[in-house]
């Protein structure tokens, strides 16, 4: 879709050389890291960081290099895509499972950057379903504990399994309707045991890129 090329690829813009850069996940961020990929064959040194096995298989392919989490001590620049940004730039992620990488790497970045098409943006988050990611031990225990809260979860599945992240986690999809106090709901899921991480990405993103028409627009605090 071009909205999400446009704001893909303008996210590029902010890369300089010798930056070790946050790589998120999904059709978004795609752009930004196929972008990268040239800019590396024209020259440009960087490191990256992957958010997920699907991004490091598309960021070796296009010859950036990869560092992991661990040999890093921050990040400069994380790019990434998100499911929906509120007004104060607080999002749910985690459409694609990755969640828990992105959070991570997002925290250890000294800036991070999402890149949306303008179908993102929304007054308050909830009407993307709220990945949860749990551990598969006593899963339905959690299960549980959230359909008694109302939330109606779902377990993700794929091919019929369910669907596992690449820290072999399952997610458990939530229905919120209109997220009132995202720092509360966050809290209180974090409260579960069992839950790993949500995909609500509170005070992290420093700016949103958004893909229109024909441009990209840049959206600071
Ligand atoms: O787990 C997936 C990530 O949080 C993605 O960044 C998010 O789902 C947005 O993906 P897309 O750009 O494909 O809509």
């Amino acid at each position: 879709m071009i909205q999400k090329k446009l704001a893909g690829e303008k996210a590029a813009e902010f890369v300089e050389d010798g930056m070790i850069v946050g790589l998120g996940s999904g059709s978004t961020v795609y752009y930004t890291i196929q972008k990268l990929g040239e800019l590396v064959k024209n020259g440009l040194h960087i490191k990256g960081v992957s958010t997920s096995s699907r991004t490091s298989s598309l960021a070796a392919s296009l010859g950036i290099q990869l560092v992991s989490l661990n040999e890093v001590e921050k990040i400069d620049l994380t790019i990434d895509g998100a499911d929906e940004v509120d007004r104060n730039f607080n999002g749910i992620k985690g459409g694609g499972g990755a969640l828990l990488f992105e959070k991570m790497v997002a925290k250890a970045s000294a800036k991070n950057i999402w890149v949306v098409d303008q179908s993102k943006r929304v007054n308050a988050l909830g009407s993307f379903p709220l990945p949860v990611e749990v551990i598969p031990f006593g899963y339905t225990h959690v299960n549980k504990a959230l359909q008694e809260r109302g939330f109606k979860p779902v377990l993700r599945t794929e091919n019929g399994e369910p669907f596992q992240t690449d820290s072999h986690h399952y997610i458990l999809d939530i229905h919120t309707g209109s997220i009132d106090d995202p720092h509360a709901l966050h809290q209180w899921l974090k409260s579960l045991t069992g839950v790993v991480e949500t995909g609500l990405f509170i005070d992290i993103a420093d700016a949103v890129i958004v893909g229109e028409k024909q441009t990209a627009s840049i959206v600071t605090k």
